[in-house]
């Protein structure tokens, strides 16, 4: 049983709740019908969303990148932003999708070697997009992974991404001047090797160590690298991935480095492949390998990483890589700004992106009824051009009809295309009449552009399933794991209440006593390292921040080493 007193009334008015999906460290996600047009869709509700600066921050970036990057068929669609009438929660509304990777990794035995590529590709298809946007994820993890069950990828969560171009990058400047490059807490275990070492440098290759960490992640069925404090981080690192040098070391920039790295290096070392499956894919390992590198200027750039033959033949290249141009968020991303600024920034960004979305939407159909009514012309022009249809001198004068401008509302219901192997939508409904092409292909036997299909949840094709036995079985195992983690998810979330301690099977991490210091309870990824609410890059010098620490030392548990760890510890 859902509790609706969770969401508002007017939400309520709108959506239909059907089940809690997740729980965040900042919200719970449900899964909703839209009442109008019954469109499936996850309604997200963040409490409190503007609390403090850092909270306010962190959604305002969250709704800033979101609608920035939606056009790309790997991240997850922002479809509306609602606020709460007590004008502290808000509601962002997205399309739905089935489960996360997380889940399925956890499951096991789910993904065969083709959907972990295909996977792989499309992390890598949807990073290149944001990179090309001067935008970092910051928080590529298995749980930020959507998945549905035809293996298609949106990213998630977008909570710490982040502008370079706010970001003062080595050589320009003083680096005194500028604003420390703060704690950076994303999930510890994914979390690349200069941001545990306070390096001041961000570069896009965060996010590439962290598709590193996924790609091992899958081949291995558990997380490669489970660090459970900084330095045990650290030196789970240090003892696999190649011996940094010295150049490697200094390229970060970090004060605490070398020490640390020397200290981890004590540990016996042990390579990719004496820890992966015997069985994992060559290729695999060798991008696996070109992706966990010290040194981040050494680690491929997403968009090459797609000519790689382990995804080489995922990269469709049908959809956009490059966004045209550098996001650069009205509010630099170094200053914060009060509650009530963010709040009100974040409300007017609202308004204009709508303003221009709408209009976008108007220009867009204006041009299709031009391009229909000159082919209709050319079409009467040439019946006409045999003698007995008539004149076509007569009809070639009556092209360039104006068009006609439409409500907005009734352009944005026009279908937008998505090519293949990205046609989701289009293929549900089609499955429906039983469509029977895309769902008897085997994992093992793609031609290139062609996606895996994990599993229907479309018990009523059985068409497609005829060939592929083994396939049936895992999509049967997915669907039940699906079910298992939505039930769970829900027995286990059974108070709606953030501050009360919960754990969502969904593998998200959920809430205890208070956002800013949760816990996971059971479980393998219940050990997985908090996320403070804050969440966000964290201005050490900042007291106010400090606060909402754990109590103990933040950066040490969950953030980068400290000057006060090493001496703790030397
Ligand atoms: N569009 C969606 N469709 C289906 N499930 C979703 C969707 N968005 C989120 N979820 C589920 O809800 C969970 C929490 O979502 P999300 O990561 O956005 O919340 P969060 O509070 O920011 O989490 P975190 O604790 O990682 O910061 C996801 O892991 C996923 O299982």
């Amino acid at each position: 049983m859902v509790d609706t007193n969770e969401v508002e009334s007017h939400l309520i008015e709108r959506y239909e709740i059907r089940r809690r999906l997740g729980k965040g460290a900042y919200g719970i996600v449900w899964k909703a019908n839209e009442r109008k047009t019954g469109r499936v869709v996850a309604l997200k509700k963040i409490f409190d969303a503007f609390r403090n600066p850092t909270d306010a921050q962190r959604t305002f970036r969250e709704i800033l990148f979101l609608q920035e990057f939606a056009d790309h068929p790997n991240i997850i669609k922002l479809l509306n932003v609602v606020a709460a009438k007590n004008d502290k929660d808000i509601y962002l509304v997205f399309e739905y999708m089935e489960t996360d990777l997380h889940a399925v990794i956890r499951k096991g035995g789910i993904l065969q070697d083709a959907h972990q590529r295909y996977i792989m590709a499309q992390l890598m298809r949807a990073t290149a997009f944001l990179h090309s946007g001067n935008v970092i994820h910051r928080d590529h993890k298995p749980s930020n992974v959507l998945l549905d069950s035809d293996c298609a990828v949106k990213i998630c969560d977008f909570g710490l991404a982040r502008s370079l171009s706010s970001i003062p990058k080595r050589g320009q400047g003083d680096d005194t001047s500028v604003p420390a490059l703060t704690e950076y807490v994303a999930t510890r275990w994914y979390r690349a090797p200069e941001i545990l070492l306070s390096s001041p440098h961000y570069t896009k290759g965060v996010d590439m160590w962290s598709l590193g960490c996924i790609l091992a992640e899958m081949l291995l069925g558990k997380p490669l690298f489970p660090g459970d404090s900084t330095f045990d981080q650290i030196e789970k690192i240090i003892r696999v991935i190649p011996q940094p040098s010295r150049l490697d070391i200094d390229v970060i920039g970090s004060q605490y480095a070398l020490s640390v790295v020397e200290r981890a290096q004590r540990k016996q070392r042990v390579t990719l492949e004496q820890i992966l499956p015997k069985d994992s894919p060559k290729d695999g390992i060798d991008l696996i390998k070109q992706l966990l590198v010290f040194n981040p200027e050494k680690r491929p750039s997403a968009e090459s990483c797609l000519s790689h033959p382990y995804v080489a033949r995922f990269n469709t290249k049908k959809e956009p890589l490059d966004l045209g141009y550098q996001v650069i968020p009205p509010i630099d991303d170094d200053v914060q700004l009060s509650v009530d600024e963010y709040r009100s920034k974040l409300y007017k960004m609202i308004r204009e992106k709508k303003a221009a979305r709408d209009l976008e939407r108007e220009r867009r159909y204006a041009e299709e009824q031009a391009k229909k009514t000159k082919k209709e012309d050319l079409n009467r022009t040439l019946t006409n051009s045999y003698p007995e249809s008539g004149s076509a001198t007569k009809q070639m004068t009556s092209t360039g009809t104006a068009p006609v401008y439409p409500a907005a509302s009734v352009a944005a219901s026009k279908p937008v295309s998505v090519p293949a192997p990205y046609r989701r939508s289009s293929k549900v409904v089609a499955m429906d009449k039983g469509e029977p092409s895309r769902h008897s292909r085997s994992a093992q036997n793609l031609a290139p552009h062609q996606s895996p299909v994990i599993h229907s949840r479309h018990s009523s094709a059985p068409l497609h399933r005829q060939n592929t036995r083994e396939f049936t079985k895992q999509q049967d195992r997915l669907r039940q794991n699906s079910n298992i983690i939505r039930k769970n998810s829900h027995s286990n979330n059974n108070n709606g209440n953030m501050k009360d301690a919960d754990l969502s099977v969904t593998g998200k991490v959920v809430g205890t006593k208070s956002r800013s210091n949760f816990v996971r309870t059971t479980g393998a990824k219940n050990t997985q390292p908090h996320r403070s609410s804050s969440g966000t890059y964290k201005n050490m010098t900042s007291s106010g921040n400090a606060a909402r620490n754990t109590g103990s030392s933040h950066s040490q548990q969950y953030g980068t080493v400290t000057a006060k760890w090493l001496n703790e510890h030397n």
